[in-house]
């Protein structure tokens, strides 16, 4: 809910609270060069034209998922990132800044999964996550109320999370659980479990389609169909690029037929999901809610994410006049976090990367690991 019509940013941090100042933008600096943001958005847009344009811009779409076809050298590729991390600095590197911000309200953790606790990889069903990042996730969830906010169905993320003590939104913030652990929000107040699934009525409907994409797909060598509970990822990672086009009008052949779902896009994935209105930062918006906070003007909610889907969050916080949103990239993307952090190493875009799907070691997550373990070492300085 909104606390107030205008939304005020500090200049310096970048952090947004109820009591600060209104932000400038950056001064741009000289020599700067515009960063040619995704085209995912514009060409979307453009998708009501005809068959085949369609298809191809559903492509070109789908190459602008993947930030390694961005066709830069790599000296004006080194420039763009300068200029960018100019308007979203680390979070690391800001940190007292965030701490001072966040002195006497209650911080509420959000964090995303793929990409964010655990390395993107080939396999969905790998997607690990270190046992040093659970361990620091556990450390955190025992200071601040603390939620995972994911695509994917929340049995799913929870096999690979497994803490009891954690609020679940999964489906993109569709099904909304826990946490089965009790603990105190303040003082006065123990958690109770939150249960909420706003899109129930598609379960049939998801199921079908899913049923069909799977069938669909099966000529589509490295295609593979995910089904979400509330929502359905067709994966196009392992699938070779001059294949996209078939693949995507297949999807879209099948949707056809069903005008309540639509479909969006993620890091070499198609999503399907209800057209209902609600998305990850609808989801932040119930959990505070739910943890009776949705109204307080002490109340400081920081996000980490590193997808498209998490931005709906990333405005949420900026809407509403409080806490942070922190982007998970190692590329300039346009974004509405304030803040930056580098994400683990991917498996197969052709990055160095020692996962491929194996249990990996906290080195690999330089930046979100280290920035939540600041977060549960400078607890004592920053409750009321
Ligand atoms: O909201 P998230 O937690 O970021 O989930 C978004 C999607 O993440 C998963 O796919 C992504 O990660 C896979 C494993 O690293 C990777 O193979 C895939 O290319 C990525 O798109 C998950 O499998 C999807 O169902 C989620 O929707």
């Amino acid at each position: 809910m909104p606390q107030q019509n205008v939304v005020m940013s500090d200049t310096k941090s970048g952090i947004n609270t109820a009591v600060t100042v209104a932000q400038k933008p950056p001064a741009v600096p000289r020599g700067y060069i515009p960063y040619p943001y995704p085209r995912s958005r514009r060409v979307l847009k453009n998708l009501e034209i005809n068959g085949e344009q369609r298809i191809n811009a559903w492509v070109d779409s789908m190459r602008a998922s993947s930030p390694t076809n961005a066709k830069s050298t790599p000296s004006l590729a080194e420039e763009q990132y300068k200029s960018w991390i100019l308007h979203h600095p680390s979070a690391l590197d800001m940190f007292e800044q965030i701490v001072d911000a966040s002195k006497g309200k209650q911080i509420v953790m959000f964090l995303d999964y793929d990409g964010t606790l655990s390395p993107i990889v080939d396999d969905p069903d790998r997607a690990f996550m270190s046992d040093s990042m659970r361990q620091t996730v556990r450390k955190l969830a025992r200071s601040f109320p603390t939620a995972i906010v994911t695509g994917r169905c929340i049995d799913k993320v929870y096999n690979f999370v497994r803490l009891e003590e954690l609020y679940y939104a999964g489906s993109h913030g569709m099904d909304i659980k826990g946490p089965s652990k009790s603990f105190k929000i303040n003082k006065d107040k123990e958690s109770e479990e939150v249960v909420f699934q706003p899109a129930s009525e598609f379960l049939p409907m998801i199921d079908e389609v899913y049923q069909q994409l799977v069938e669909k797909s099966k000529s589509t060598p490295g295609a593979r169909v995910e089904n979400n509970k509330f929502c359905i990822s067709v994966h196009f990672r392992c699938v070779d690029e001059k294949k996209w086009g078939e693949l995507a009008q297949k999807v879209r052949s099948v949707l056809k037929e069903y005008p309540k779902l639509r479909l969006t896009q993620g890091r070499k994935v198609l999503e399907i999901r209800p057209t209902i209105k609600w998305d990850k930062g609808m989801a932040l918006e119930f959990l505070l809610e739910s943890l009776g906070l949705a109204n307080c003007t002490d109340v400081f909610p920081i996000y980490i994410g590193d997808d498209k889907t998490d931005e709906d969050a990333f405005k949420k916080l900026r809407d509403r006049g409080q806490g942070l949103g922190i982007l998970v990239s190692k590329f300039p993307k346009d974004t509405s976090a304030s803040y930056s952090l580098q994400e683990p190493n991917e498996a197969s875009d052709g990055f160095p990367s020692t996962f491929g799907g194996v249990e990996t070691s906290e080195s690999t997550f330089p930046g979100v690991i280290m920035y939540i373990d600041e977060m549960t070492m400078y607890i004592p300085t920053l409750l009321p």
